[in-house]
Parts: C-alpha cells; structure tokens; sequence
C-alpha cells in the first residue's frame, strides 16, 4: 500500500514530428522504382520471350545454308589451298581447269577457277558445303582457297577428291563393259542423283533438295571401284518449292531463266520448248535431271556388250549422235526431241523376253517420257536398278537350267506397247523382219522367263500361279510393279490419253509406235489369235478368277485393253506366234468331265460346248470373241503361199469428225509408193463408219524394179495409214488442184492431214528422222531414199529414212504449252555456248555463270571451248612448263593430249548464217564444227577458231 501514492508518471508520447518532404520523396521514387523495375522486368521477359519466338522462326524459315554457312563448314576449312602440290592437268572444264594434286600424300583433285568466273567457283563451294552433301557417290568437297597463278592472277580453287578413271564418257568410249559393271555404274550414278535431289533432316541440320541441271557422262567420274561419282556442282542449285537459293539467298525461280543452262542434247523437251513449270521449280528441275538421267543409262546400257547376246557392241555413241550428229544445232534437237518426241532407240537384240532388260528398257523408257510429271523419281529409278542383277542372274541360271518348252509363247508377255516397231541400230531402220535366230532366241528365253516371272518380293503372284497352275494357260505372267517401282499414274493417263485416237480408227489394231522398239512386234500384230484370248477367257472361268486376279498379270497392258473397249476388258496381251492350244483340265469341275487331252480339236470342242452353254459370263465373252474376230487381220492364201495383208485404214481426223462424214466433198487421191508392200494389198477406207474395201484387186509386186505405186481415189478428207512392216510409204494427197499437206512422220504409219494441218499429233517415232536442213528434199528425193533404204536392209545392214527439209519447215509450230509459265527469255543474252552444244547461262544476277570456257578434251565426243577467250590466255598458271592435259583414264595418251604451251590462234567471222533467229549460235555451230575437227585432226598444229567475237583471240595451239 505504501506505493499506492506512488504516481506512476505520465508518459507522454511526445508527438512524432511531421514526415519530412524529403522521406516522402524518398517514398515515391522507391515505389516509382519498384513500378519501374516491375516494368523493367516485364518488358525483359517480354523481350526475352520476343527474342526466343523470333529466334525460333527465324530458324524454321531461313533456309539451312544460312544456318550453318559455308564458311563455317568444317570442311573448307580442312585442307589449305597453299598446302596442295598440283602435278598436272586432268581435265578442262567451261568454268575452270582441273589438275590432280597431292596433299600428305594423298592424291586430290584441285579445281582452279579464273577470276572473271568467280561466281561459279562460289556455287559449287556454297552446293558442296551445304549440310549432309557427304556421299560416296558425290565428290568429297576437301577445301577450298584462294592463289595466285604464275601469270599473277588470282584463281579459286575448290580441293576435291581425285577419280583416277576420268570421265564416264570417256570410258564408255574407250571400253565396253560387263553386264554387273553396267548395273554397277548405272546405280551408283542414280544414287548420287537421288542423293542431290533428297532433303535428308539428321537432327538439326537439313540438306535441302539440289538439282544437278547438267547432268550428263561428261560430268560422271569413275572410281577405281568403277563406281560413279556425281561431279561438276557448277550448275547446281539449292531449291525448294517454288524458289530456289543463290549462296543461300532466296530468288524467285518464276522471274529468271532458271532452265536456260546444261547440255543441249541432254535437254529435256520442256527445256527446249520454253515450258518448264517454274512454279514448282524444284519438281520441275528434279524432272529435267531425270531426263538426262535416262539418257545416261542408256548411254551405258549401249556400251554394255552381255546386252548384245555375241553380237558386236555397237561403237559409243552419244544421245542422239546417230541422228543428229556430234554438233547438232538447237533447232536439230528442238526438232528431235520435241517435235518427233525421239528418244535414242534400243536395239533390238535387248530381248524383252530377258525381265532384267525389259525392266531396264520400261525404266529409261519411264526416265525421258515426254512428260515430266510422268517420269520417275531418282529414288525410283535407284529401286528398279537395284533389282537389275537379280533379275539377269535368275534369268541366266533358268537359261541353263530349264531349256526350251514348246507350248508357250515367246512374247505374249510383252506389252503391246513393246511389240510394235522396228528396231533401229544407230538411229537407222534395219527392217520388221523377224529372223529365224530372232525367232529361235525368244522362244528359248520366253520360255525360260515363264519360271522367273514374278519378283522374289511378290510371292504372292507366284503362288497365286502354282495353285492354279496356270502357266500355259494363260500368258506367261508380267510382274506386278512393285511398291517403290510404282508406275506413275501419269504414265497410265498418258497411255490412256491415246485411246480417242486408236478408238477413232475401230476395227483396227494399232501399233503404238510410241513404245515400238521391239523387232519382232510388228507382225505379232498381225496373229493375234482369237483362240488364245478364248482359252484365257476359259481359265478365268474354270479357275474363278475374277478381275482382280488378273490385274497385276494384265499390268502395262493398258494400251492393248483400251483398243479394245470401255471399260478396259480383261483381255491378255496379243501373241507373236499362235500357241498351240492347251486344254486345262478343271481342278473343280461340277460335270466330272474325263480327262482331256490337250489337242487342238479338243479344245474346239471344248470351247463351242462351252459357248454354247449360255450364261451371261459366256454371252459376253462371245461378244467380245466377235468383235476381236473382227478385229484381227485374216491370212490369205494366195500363190500358195501365206501373206500378211496390209490394211491401210483411211479415217477422218478429228476436224472432218466434226462434219458429218458423207458426203464428203472432195475428192482425195492417195498415192502409196513403198517397195515392201506386200504382194496383195488392200486399202481400206473408212469414213468413221463401216470400212469400205475400195481397191481389193490392186496388187503390188514386191518383186518390181520400180517403187510400186498403189493409187486410190476415194472421198474421204483425211487420211491416215498404218503400215505394219516397217516401211514409210509415201502419200500424196490432193483436193481439187491444191495439193494438202503432207505430214510424213518418220514412224510406220504416214498420214497426210487436212490443208489446216489441224488433225495430225505426231507422236514419238520409232524411227528417228533427221531433218536435214541443208537437203531440200522433194517427193522424188524421199523414194530414193526409200529405195536406197531397202538395198541396205536387203544387205542386212542399217537404213535410213531422211525427211525431206520442206516437210520439217511447213510443219506446224511446236507445241505451245499450257497452264505452264513460260521461262523467260532474255534475247540478248546467249543462250547456247559458241563452241559446244551447251546452253549456258548468263552470268549475271542469279550468280550462276554462262558462257564459260574450256575445251573438252574427249576425241569424238562433244567438245567444249571458252566462251570468254581472253580466259584461256593463262589457263595453266600453276605448272611451271607445259603439262598434257589428258582425261585421267587416258593419261598416257598422246594423241588426247592438249599441249597448252603456246597460245595463239585467230578468229575469222564466221560466214555461217541462219535463217532463224538464233544467228549467232548457227554460226557458234559451225565454229564448234571446226574446232572439233581441229581437235581430233590438227593435234600440235595451230588452231583457227571462227566465232562472234569481234576481234581476233587468242585460244591455243592443239
Ligand atoms: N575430281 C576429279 N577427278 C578426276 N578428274 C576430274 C575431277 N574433277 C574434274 N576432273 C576432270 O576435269 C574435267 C573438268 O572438270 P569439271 O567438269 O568439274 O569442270 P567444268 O568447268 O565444270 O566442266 P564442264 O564444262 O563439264 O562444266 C572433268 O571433265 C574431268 O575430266
């Protein structure tokens, strides 16, 4: 209690003083701080986000090569320029000079590039250092650098490695080769192809699709291992969709001539019309590689001496150097390739009856069709090649094995499309005639091919055909394409695209000279044999097969169907030689029939008790073995003797269609002059309606000394005619006083077509007829060749048919094409090289080079010269003295050695002219010419060049 007075003080809280301004300021700048941060760090993170989302599109969009640029690539970087040791010359390209070289002891090859071709040394380095361009089929890209020459230039020089056997071309003219080293080198080259063409992802890195643009046996080098490599990526271009990238920067491939550069006679037909379809300019150059590529193999296939079962192995030959020489012009392989749609012609000795020649055959037939969109794909072509050996080493043991069985047919395997024609050794006609060794061979090998048929992975066709034991029944089996073999639709629709023009001739089979290569084929046209497509018709019916069944054995029959009806019949393709009839007892007959036995007359028999039983199956199958009856030429007996008759079926074209056919007011004269026509002849005559036999009594005699005249009067507007032993006749057509043209295809049909030329389509010829342009040919000069044409078959050698040049020049225009964007032209600009049948470029902004020089080197093979002369005048400059320039397989070679040791030569203006508008490269035709003969006959003497160039250049002394 004593401290209750205790007064507890008061504390008084003494009144905090006033927050000073200052410690407000400080306040509002921390929070304005912490906003500002806050601020800060969102707009870093937003930043940071931009940059990642950006980073990343720009990753997906830039094209690869940006990615990872050349000069980044490890590669170039590997083996310096100043470290290689050259030791001579191997090869002269357009663009630079290649030398062989040596680098810690290790053979490489250098290319040297002059400074004024710069950018095309740049191409190539920016091709090879794209990711992923490593493969054993393409050059290894080694380094690359810069030097100065002797002569104080700077060069560019790419390190690459060495292919001590040269040149393919060079090879293949210099040797023939084994069936296993053709298959080696033709799968080998498609592999490279596939390789360029390919977009191949390993992780991050993408190698785009690049298209070779020149690809040809000039720029296929061979390994020791004969394997071929892929060279010259001067051409070469980076594309994707519709654009295509120039040292990774991207173009637009519908605003430049991205198809004004390769090898003119390795041009695909798009490229010398002017139609490639740049809008998806990656396709469509893909489709121009894969033209050459058929071309390539069948270069090689020609060399390949197993393929002419002992017979000599024609000399080498370029595409289309039979026909159009070793310096065509322009206009000549315009002509060729495009307007008579030509192709180099298979000799007739490749049997079809061999699958492994045959699949070789479809596959270059499938590489340079006319239409790109049809032709295969590398990868394609590299699956069917691959299958090649196994097929000929199948073929060849069952050869051995199995030997000759008489009851089936040698070619009734082949499709229709492979029997017509004549074959043509070199570009000439031998003739139609079936010799008894051709004769004997196909038996021997069709009869061997029935127990091979089939590949090992379509087991299910093999056992699909021992269960019914169907062989001799039916045709021997055509494989069923295989998956990665799978024929392009296109190539279907382009077959199909025919039938308006086979229907409109009813009551004929035609040839399709399109796929004639086949000596034997024409006359199989001729003995088709009703009985056969009954029997067939029976197996289906006894075995139950229903159309399915039958599709892959009916494969690559479209056009054989299609001439037949619509819908497409399931009907086997026709026989060369009528079988001898075979009865196929029943396995599950419900009449318990006794066994037959297989005579002819039992299966008469058999087939009209049978008919007669009347189902709808069986009313139908009589209708169709009427209208084929119908359909097939009849044998006469005349003189004793059996005689093919001629039918020459005389149709209105699509224009005189359109009027109503009769009365038809002109009146036509037709005039067949052939020494081969058979010794009956009739001409029949149709108006789209029934034929009419106007002339059955005419008869020719083979045997006349005079070219036999067949004449005709008859009313009909057009005409067309089929010949189906491989000779041209000639036809003369008139209405009233003018004389209507007269369109002569080099193939065995002839037809003369309406005054406004509307209605002839001149489809590919089996044979290939040059336009000679310096022969102004008339009607008389053509029976002479005719008549010259027949001494050489008669000596059993090769003939030609040359067109008269009136004919090529009154010819309609080249096709025009459509709903294709046209590649621009630039007129000024030089199109083909002057001293090589190239196209180049122009150098200019695309950065792909044009006009470059350089001679190639190969005796009798197409040569190429400088264009850019002042180029030459230091193209040594890293050899201290003279060194030969040989192809690698040829080193030793004096004679194919250029000495560049002294430099001089003169150019005269060339006083070659043409009449069309490309002048200047008539004359760099000529120049060539002249070159080449220099270079084949002048070796060591001083060479005289003419060119357009104005002043006088120096070249070089051969
Ligand atoms: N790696 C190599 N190995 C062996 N020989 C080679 C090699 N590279 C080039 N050659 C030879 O040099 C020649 C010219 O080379 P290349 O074709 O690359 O030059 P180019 O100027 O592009 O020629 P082109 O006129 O064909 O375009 C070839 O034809 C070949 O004979």
């Amino acid at each position: 209690m004593c401290n209750v007075d205790v007064v507890v003080p008061e504390v008084v809280e003494e009144p905090s003083p006033p927050p000073l301004a200052e410690d407000k300021k400080d306040e509002a700048a921390d929070k304005s701080y912490l906003w500002l941060w806050v601020l800060l760090i969102v707009a870093f993170v937003l930043l940071g986000t931009c940059i990642v989302v950006g980073a990343r599109r720009w990753k997906r969009t830039k094209p690869p090569p940006l990615d990872l640029p050349p000069e980044e690539h490890p590669a170039s970087s590997c083996i310096d320029l100043e470290s290689v040791k050259i030791l001579e010359t191997i090869g002269q390209g357009r663009f630079g000079t290649a030398y062989r070289a040596i680098v810690d002891e290790e053979e490489v090859a250098v290319k040297m590039f002059p400074q004024h071709h710069k950018s095309s040394y740049t191409n190539e380095k920016y091709i090879y250092s794209l990711p992923l361009m490593e493969h054993s089929n393409l050059l290894s890209y080694l380094g690359s650098g810069e030097r100065v020459g002797q002569d104080g230039n700077i060069y560019y020089g790419l390190v690459l490695s060495y292919c001590p056997k040269g040149r393919l071309s060079t090879y293949l003219s210099e040797n023939t080769i084994t069936w296993s080293t053709f298959c080696s080198i033709a799968l080998s080259a498609t592999r490279g192809l596939a390789h360029l063409h390919s977009e191949i992802r390993k992780g991050d890195t993408k190698k785009p699709c690049i298209c070779h643009r020149d690809f040809n046996t000039r720029n296929l080098l061979l390994n020791e291992n004969m394997q071929v490599i892929v060279s010259d990526l001067g051409f070469a271009i980076h594309t994707q969709g519709s654009k295509y990238y120039v040292n990774g920067e991207e173009q637009h491939a519908e605003t430049s001539s991205l198809t004004d550069v390769g090898t003119l006679r390795y041009m695909a037909p798009e490229v010398l019309e002017g139609a490639v379809n740049l809008r998806d300019c990656e396709a469509a150059l893909k489709q121009i590689d894969i033209y050459a590529l058929g071309l390539v193999l069948w270069e090689c296939a020609a060399r390949c001496h197993e393929l002419y079962q002992g017979l000599q192995t024609p000399p080498y030959m370029l595409p289309f150097q039979a026909e159009i020489g070793l310096h065509p012009s322009f206009e000549q392989v315009q002509v060729l390739v495009v307007r008579n749609k030509a192709r180099p012609l298979f000799p007739s000795v490749w049997k079809d009856t061999n699958p492994a020649t045959r699949l070789l055959k479809e596959t270059i037939d499938d590489c340079w069709d006319y239409d790109a969109d049809a032709r295969l794909s590398a990868m394609c072509v590299e699956g069917r090649l691959t299958e090649l050996p196994t097929l000929w080493d199948r073929y060849k043991l069952s050869l051995g094995i199995n030997g000759v069985s008489p009851t089936l047919n040698p070619m009734s395997n082949l499709p229709l499309s492979q029997r017509a024609g004549e074959m043509i050794n070199g570009g000439k006609i031998i003739s139609n005639v079936i010799t008894p060794r051709d004769k004997e061979s196909s038996v021997s090998e069709a009869t061997v091919e029935t127990t091979i048929t089939g590949s090992p992975s379509e087991p299910s066709l093999d056992v699909f055909l021992a269960k019914n034991q169907l062989i001799g029944t039916l045709q021997p089996p055509i494989p069923s394409l295989q998956p990665h073999q799978g024929r392009n639709p296109c190539m279907e629709r382009n077959l199909i695209r025919e039938i308006p023009h086979e229907i409109s001739v009813s009551g004929n089979i035609l040839i399709d000279p399109l796929k004639s290569n086949d000596i034997n084929s024409i006359n199989s046209i001729n003995t088709i044999n009703a009985a056969n497509l009954i029997d067939v018709q029976h197996a289906i019916e006894s075995h139950g097969l229903t159309n399915e069944h039958l599709m892959p054995l009916l494969n690559g029959h479209s056009n054989t169907a299609s001439v037949m009806s619509q819908p497409r019949p399931m009907l086997p393709p026709p026989t060369l030689v009528p079988p001898i009839p075979y009865l196929q007892n029943e396995v599950h007959s419900v009449d318990n029939q006794p066994k037959r036995q297989n005579t002819a007359m039992q299966v008469e028999n058999y087939d009209n008790r049978r008919a007669s039983k009347g189902s709808s199956w069986r009313r139908w199958r009589s209708a169709w073995e009427e209208r084929l009856k119908s359909l097939i030429p009849r044998r006469r007996h005349h003189n004793g003797e059996d005689e093919e008759r001629q039918e020459i079926l005389i149709t209105p074209t699509s224009s005189s269609l359109s009027e109503p056919p009769t009365p038809l007011p002109a009146t036509q004269s037709v005039t067949v002059a052939s020494p081969h026509l058979a010794l009956q002849t009739e001409v029949l005559l149709t108006n789209g309606g029934p034929h009419t036999v106007i002339s059955p009594n005419h008869t020719l005699n083979s045997q006349h000394s005079a070219l036999p005249n067949y004449t005709s009067e008859t009313e009909i507007g057009i005409a067309k005619l089929h010949f189906q032993n491989g000779f041209a006749p000639i036809i003369k057509s008139r209405q009233g006083s003018k004389d209507s043209g007269l369109n002569k295809s080099s193939e065995n049909s002839v037809s003369f077509v309406d005054s406004d030329n509307s209605c002839e389509k001149l489809r590919r010829p089996t044979t290939l007829i040059l336009p000679d342009r310096s022969h102004k040919g008339t009607i008389n000069n053509v029976e002479e060749e005719i008549k010259s044409s027949v001494d050489n078959i008669d000596h059993n050698e090769e003939s030609k048919v040359t067109d008269s040049a009136p004919e090529v020049e009154e010819s309609p225009p080249l096709r025009k094409a459509k709903h294709r964007v046209k590649t621009p032209r630039r007129p000024l600009n030089p199109r083909l090289s002057l001293y090589d049948d190239r196209i180049m470029g122009c150098e200019g902004e695309t950065g792909v080079q044009a006009g470059k020089g350089g001679g190639h080197l190969d005796v009798g093979l197409s040569h190429s010269l400088p264009l850019h002369m002042n180029a030459l005048s230091g193209q040594q400059p890293f050899l201290a003295s003279s060194v030969p320039v040989s192809s690698a397989s040829s080193q030793n070679n004096s004679a194919a050695s250029l000495r560049c040791s002294k430099l001089v030569s003169s150019a005269n203006n060339s006083s070659s002219s043409s009449s069309s508008s490309r002048s200047s490269s008539s004359r760099s035709s000529s120049s060539r010419a002249s070159s080449r003969e220099g270079s084949q006959g002048l070796l060591g003497q001083e060479l005289t060049f003419s060119c357009t160039q104005p002043n006088p250049q120096t070249i070089g002394v051969l």
